[in-house]
């Protein structure tokens, strides 16, 4: 394989994300149409749909508790790797970073020919056509609303608002246009809303946010509000507060996160930390100009009939305490899954190595509790402040690494490189945090490095970065899980890419090999890659358009391997035999 086949394999996971973010708790729910009528107790109530949700299937109900407001259940068995729920969401924006190098209407990213801009606004640009004229009912009202921001703004880098604004703009306009009876708007109003419980710590996003949803909009009198259906300016708050609990990442087939997007039906899904189902954009329509993105809900476990569908709302590489952090600042709920409620004694999301290398691991010293032994032979950790010091530098690089990885890549690689040993040498446990997310990030940057040259020192690197992450994120996510499947497939792809300069015969090397036992090792990984790939991004969907990458490189290595056995057959084959000496 050659490198160019890695190019968009994976960009960095650690952009600032959206989610599905959730209020206080049923009781709160302000929606218009298929409101919950919690129940008294935690048993689901089946609810009416009203009329709405046209998409959802025949074999998901929608049901609600008091505990957690409305909620998606399966009425029947559904298999690990199925497409529960497959739709195009109400709106989508692409961020800021990704305007110029992916399609505002499919999300396709760039093709060789070119995307073509918007010749008024010069800020969105498209495939083709097909792909702009499908945007065009939309997109007229924000090209001037665009080129009005544009000749407004104070500075070049603020000259497009960002992707949350043009999210919310997309919706207003389609919104006025439906007209506010219209079951797309009636869909939008049914979103649980936060305005009553906005946090304080909260009230200066919002704040901000309709100011420039106001200014983006042009919106300058009560006459004009009213004609995108809203009563009063508290009906802004409203369906800011609507975007910001139930907006959602719209990623790349591998994962990048490229922008935000709006879909009441999927909205509908409450989260666990242990989720057996998870949203993609696979691309897997056969129409991709007309159907792109396309949202998809998988199941990636077995699912029992009464079973919730229930995805992640946050990322869970990470361990207990940010995830709740997270859940709490951002949805406003204390999450109560299996995993928050009853944790493993080992968290392998926090953890040491014992300090007597006996093989077993400690879990990680606090501020508060610094007094911590190994779960295996009792050894007390003496060390703990220098593992509490690694712990502290590791996040703050990690957190600087993430801001840099796009604006200046170069520093963002040095941090990672020179902090990655020190948290090793405190004994870090690679699935641990914040070792992980700094391993995932170099493997990212150096990745990013191989299309200035691909070396045989920088791919055996990136190779070596990719194998600890895998493991990583192998031990802690369950298999389908997106994540582990997009890290097996990358390591596959790493192992298969064409070696500038192999080892020689006869030098050992310990990893990664060289040669055709490379090769062995990228077909074995891909394999695996394939199998994950198929639950994580739907059977149906040949596993997405990484599935479908991973199948022909699967089929070119099997290619080149059956050629070098053969080659290795013909030369046995060729050796003269050796005849009878009298
Ligand atoms: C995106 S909405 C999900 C659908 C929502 N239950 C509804 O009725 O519209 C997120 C909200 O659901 C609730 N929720 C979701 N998952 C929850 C959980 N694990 N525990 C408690 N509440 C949860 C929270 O109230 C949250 O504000």
């Amino acid at each position: 394989m050659s490198f160019s086949n890695l190019k968009n394999a994976r960009q960095s996971k650690q952009s600032k994300s959206y989610v599905n973010t959730p209020s206080t708790s049923g009781a709160s729910v302000t929606s218009t149409a298929a409101t919950a009528p919690v129940s008294e107790g935690s048993k689901p109530e089946e609810i009416s749909a009203s009329g709405l949700y046209a998409s959802l299937p025949l074999h998901i109900a929608i049901r609600a508790t008091e505990e957690t407001g409305r909620g998606l259940y399966a009425k029947q068995a559904l298999k690990a790797g199925s497409v529960l729920i497959s739709t195009k969401p109400h709106a989508s924006a692409l961020s800021t970073l990704y305007l110029e190098s992916h399609c505002s209407s499919c999300a396709a990213p760039g093709t060789a020919t070119g995307l073509k801009r918007c010749t008024r606004c010069r800020t969105v640009l498209y495939c083709n056509a097909t792909c702009q004229n499908l945007d065009w009912s939309i997109h007229k009202h924000e090209c001037q609303a665009l080129q009005k921001w544009a000749a407004a703004a104070p500075s070049p880098e603020v000259a497009v608002p960002n992707d949350a604004v043009r999210c919310l703009g997309r919706i207003c306009w389609r919104k006025r246009a439906k007209g506010s009876d219209s079951i797309w708007a009636r869909e939008i109003n049914a979103m649980q809303s936060h305005r009553a419980s906005i946090p304080a710590s909260a009230q200066q996003k919002y704040t901000h946010l309709a100011h420039s949803l106001v200014r983006y909009l042009g919106l300058s009198s009560p006459e004009e509000i009213a004609e995108f259906g809203f009563a009063s300016p508290g009906d802004l708050v409203d369906i800011i507060s609507r975007f910001i609990t139930n907006s959602f990442t719209l990623t790349s087939p591998s994962l990048t996160p490229l922008g935000v997007c709006v879909s009441p039906l999927v909205a509908l899904i409450n989260h666990s930390c242990d989720p057996n189902a998870v949203l993609v954009f696979p691309r897997a329509s056969n129409d991709p100009s007309t159907q792109e993105p396309l949202m998809q809900v998988v199941a990636i476990r077995d699912i029992l009939p009464g079973e919730q569908i229930l995805t992640a709302y946050v990322d869970t590489t990470l361990p207990r305490t940010l995830r709740q952090q997270a859940l709490k600042e951002a949805q406003n709920f204390t999450c109560a899954c299996t995993l928050c409620a009853h944790p493993p004694p080992v968290d392998l999301q926090e953890v040491i190595w014992c300090p007597k290398t006996c093989g077993g691991m400690c879990p990680l010293p606090t501020e508060e509790n610094d007094l911590v032994r190994c779960t295996k032979c009792q050894a007390v950790v003496a060390d703990t402040d220098a593992v509490l010091d690694a712990l502290r530098v590791g996040q703050e690089a990690l957190d600087k690494a993430t801001s840099l990885q796009n604006s200046d890549p170069t520093h963002a690689h040095r941090l990672t490189s020179k902090m990655i040993p020190i948290l090793t040498s405190a004994r870090i446990v690679p699935s641990s945090h914040p070792l992980l997310g700094l391993q995932r990030l170099h493997q990212y940057l150096l990745i990013a490095t191989l299309s200035d040259g691909c070396t045989q020192e920088r791919l055996d690197e990136a190779i070596q970065v990719a194998s600890k992450s895998a493991a990583g994120i192998s031990s802690i996510l369950a298999p389908g899980h997106p994540i582990r499947a997009i890290e097996l497939a990358e390591l596959g792809k790493l192992l298969a890419v064409d070696e500038p300069a192999p080892a020689q015969p006869g030098r050992p090397q310990d990893f990664p090999p060289s040669g055709p036992a490379r090769l062995k090792m990228a077909l074995d990984t891909l394999i695996r890659a394939r199998a994950e790939l198929l639950i994580a991004f739907g059977g149906v969907n040949e596993g997405g358009q990484v599935g479908r990458e991973v199948r022909e490189s699967i089929v070119a290595l099997e290619k080149e391997l059956g050629v070098w056995k053969q080659g290795i057959k013909n030369a046995i084959e060729d050796i003269p035999k050796p005849t009878k000496s009298r």
